[in-house]
């Protein structure tokens, strides 16, 4: 899956723009996750480093960590918890805003491609990690039509994080990377 990623990236359709119908459905149902938001943050990167070890190669200090209890013990996945669900608040409180979305994930993509090296497909494992835990830890909230919204809005995520890692040429970066 790795490997082929990076053509499916260059392929990938720009989402539509969000209705006001789901606005309204992602803002009502963030308010129940962002009351909660240590807890579901952590819940959503531990997922992620679970089900996909390989994610936490970039972090200096939980990468040799199997345990996901000695994972939530540590400072830097509590951190970065936290950053991800505040930029989430930020994109949801702004939805309607397409400039400051932009600009909100042109930041994260800057660092996270030229600064932590991180892959791009890893933005799309996270997006499928959030969905799953919002889910299961908010049955009710996250019917069918707030699955939609959710998974429309985490498709504008990954598509301007893409875009970005593009413009500055990921690839060639890489290769040429050591
Ligand atoms: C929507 C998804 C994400 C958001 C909003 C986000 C946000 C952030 C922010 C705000 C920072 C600190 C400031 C900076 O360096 O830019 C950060 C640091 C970092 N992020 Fe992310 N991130 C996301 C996804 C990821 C993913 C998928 C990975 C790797 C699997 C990752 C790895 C890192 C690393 C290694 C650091 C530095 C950690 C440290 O120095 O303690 N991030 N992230």
């Amino acid at each position: 899956i790795l490997g082929a990623s990076r053509e499916d990236e260059e392929q990938l359709e720009r989402p539509g723009t969000l209705t006001e119908t789901e606005i309204a459905t992602i803002q009502h149902t963030w308010a129940k996750v962002y009351g909660r938001k240590e807890d579901v943050g952590v819940a959503v990167l531990i997922r992620l480093f679970t089900s996909f070890p390989l994610a936490k190669q970039y972090f200096s200090q939980f990468r040799h960590m199997q345990d996901p209890g000695e994972m939530r013990a540590s400072v830097q996945l509590r951190q970065h918890a936290l950053r991800v669900m505040n930029a989430l608040h930020t994109l949801v409180e702004n939805a309607h805003d397409a400039e400051k979305t932009a600009a909100v994930l042109r930041t994260v993509a800057k660092s996270h491609a030229l600064r932590h090296r991180v892959e791009p497909t890893y933005f799309r494992i996270l997006a499928g990690v959030i969905q799953e835990v919002l889910g299961e830890a908010f049955p009710e909230a996250f019917d069918a039509e707030a699955q939609g919204a959710w998974s429309k809005l985490l498709g504008v995520v990954y598509w301007h994080i893409t875009k970005v890692y593009g413009e500055i040429s990921w690839a060639s970066l890489d290769n040429t990377a050591e």
